[in-house]
């Protein structure tokens, strides 16, 4: 008897994502060059679910998976692009952005070095190893974001790159040259050497800038027409144009590379709530990348996270973690209960004993510190392999490793829960997600609670309440819709419009609560809308 053949909108929950936005970290490796493991960031897992460590932690980051130091480019190619490589071939644009504070990691994990090449590099090699079974060709473009100009790096002669959009709403580059590719070193030729400043097709930006976003296009094309297409994006490093600018650094090219960040960072919250704007028309980057953002596309992002302790970091980490947390409308109220119970994100401002988690939503957690490292190797291989076979199980089995660190910190796994979490976004339930957390360390805490009396240690919570209480608010009015704004105590209509206004003409976003004199808020009021938002938290 015939096989029945499965429905197709069944076959298309199985095979679609939930959700065409994933958000990922990825944490750098150490360079040849630097300093040792001495305050090196590493992923520590608690005990149990409700673990203390876990249940104290005050900055948490809530992402869908975070690549350790020791998770190189090939398992986040394995694990997050090729899935999206099936996609493209089905006629599925995709776009990979890495993006992160200076000096993060975002060219290794895209471009790579000579000894780990890059995602770009492992697609394209993946791409060319199966267009000729399926009849496509592939072509290249690799262009430049400098000063909201697009510069052609394979054609030096072509002046900037004209962004327009055609009758049917797809986005043509005029002026950026599409070259085809044959094999890996042809691309590698191309796309390295147009990356690399010694060339003199760089000339052109690098004269104008020396912060920029780089770009490559892969075009998949059957006979003459171009099918679909994958987008790498290696942005320009956040930096903090305030702390900068007293260093007499470029203010004006650091506010447009910023600006250009939060404008995606803005698209990406409205194709995650499903906003009926798209802001893509206030970057040079969204209004290109426009056709590989919004619809049937699908989008990594990269938070690229430095090793040892970054204040640029913890802040592009809030905003990744923003990008998460707003859900598409389409999930399952189910799934959004789950997410509901997501921990606060806070940016912190303590640059001393930090400890964070990295966790599932469910149940099981790591953490993420930056910490003085004990000798973790064999902890690390330990979990390596355990992430390579979690990934792969299937069945509901719980697995635990006993850290080397002196901390004693054990972990705990429940495969079950993991494979959702390794699956990228493929993944059935787009709630699967993780938190990276950042608080003050348990040996700092132990310290703290056998010097102080609880009337002193209970102030000392309170101070931390109020500061990630402060936090979150700001990072809302830095992120939120006007819905979310309007929702907040003391904002209404107006004030919520203003700050929107503010948000666009600001070049800065909103650090601290005196920033929101800007809204014309004295100190008493600013006082009083706190006030009302933390009594509403007990109401
Ligand atoms: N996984 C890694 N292992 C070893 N070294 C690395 C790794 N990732 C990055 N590095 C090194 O760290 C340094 C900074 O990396 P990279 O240039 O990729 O950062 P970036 O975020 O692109 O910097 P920028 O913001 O300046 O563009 C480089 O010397 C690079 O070789």
């Amino acid at each position: 008897m015939e096989k029945p053949t499965p429905r197709r909108d069944v076959l298309d929950k199985m095979t679609r994502p939930s959700r065409s936005i994933r958000v990922v970290a990825k944490i750098r490796g150490f360079a040849d060059l630097e300093a040792g493991p001495a305050n090196s960031a590493s992923v520590i897992k608690p005990r149990f679910s409700g673990d203390e460590q876990t249940s104290s932690c005050k900055e948490s980051y809530k992402l869908d998976y975070c690549y350790e130091q020791n998770e190189g480019n090939d398992m986040i190619f394995e694990r997050e692009v090729k899935p999206l490589i099936h996609g493209v071939f089905d006629g599925l644009n995709a776009t990979i952005i890495a993006f992160g504070a200076r000096g993060s990691g975002k060219t290794h994990v895209i471009q790579g070095s000579d000894k780990e090449p890059g995602l770009a590099v492992l697609a394209v090699a993946e791409f060319l190893s199966r267009i000729e079974e399926i009849g496509r060709s592939i072509s290249v473009s690799v262009y430049e974001i400098s000063q909201d100009h697009v510069h052609d790096l394979l054609d030096p002669k072509q002046s900037t790159v004209t962004i327009l959009k055609d009758g049917q709403g797809i986005i043509q580059l005029k002026g950026l040259s599409q070259v085809p590719v044959k094999s890996i070193s042809e691309f590698e030729k191309l796309y390295l050497a147009g990356n690399n400043s010694s060339k003199p097709m760089q000339k052109i930006a690098s004269e104008c800038t020396h912060r920029s976003h780089k770009g490559l296009i892969v075009h998949i094309s059957s006979t003459s027409e171009t099918v679909s297409k994958m987008n790498f994006v290696d942005l320009a490093g956040f930096e903090d144009a305030r702390r900068k600018s007293s260093e007499g650094l470029n203010l004006i090219e650091i506010t447009k590379v910023n600006n250009s960040i939060y404008a995606l960072h803005k698209v990406v919250n409205a194709l995650n709530a499903n906003e009926n704007h798209v802001p893509y028309r206030e970057s040079k980057l969204t209004r290109m990348l426009q056709d590989s953002l919004g619809g049937k596309s699908r989008i990594l992002m990269l938070t690229c996270l430095n090793p040892s302790f970054c204040q640029d970091s913890m802040y592009m980490m809030s905003l990744a973690s923003q990008s998460c947390q707003a859900v598409n409308r389409t999930v399952p109220e189910t799934a959004k209960k789950v997410n509901s119970s997501a921990k606060p994100m806070v940016l912190s401002s303590h640059k001393s004993q930090l400890t964070g988690s990295v966790s599932t939503s469910r149940k099981p957690q790591m953490h993420f510190s930056i910490k003085k490292a004990y000798g973790l190797t064999s902890e690390i291989k330990e979990r390596k392999k355990l992430f390579d076979e979690a990934s792969h199980l299937t069945k509901s089995k719980k697995i635990s490793v006993k850290a080397s660190s002196s901390s004693d910190i054990a972990l705990a796994i429940d495969s079950s829960v993991q494979q959702e979490v390794f699956s990228p976004l493929g993944a059935i339930n787009p709630q699967e997600t993780i938190v990276l957390d950042k608080s003050i360390g348990m040996s700092s805490r132990c310290e703290v609670g056998d010097m102080n009396s609880p009337w002193e240690n209970f102030n000392m919570f309170g101070t931390e309440v109020k500061r990630s209480y402060v936090q979150n608010y700001l990072q809302l009015l830095n992120t939120g819709s006007k819905e979310q704004l309007k929702s907040l105590k003391g904002i209404g209509e107006k004030r919520a419009s203003s700050i929107l206004k503010l948000r666009d003409e600001s070049l800065e976003p909103f650090k601290e609560l005196d920033d929101l004199k800007a809204l014309n808020l004295s100190s008493k009021q600013i006082a009083k809308m706190m006030k009302m938002g933390v009594g509403d938290i007990f109401s």
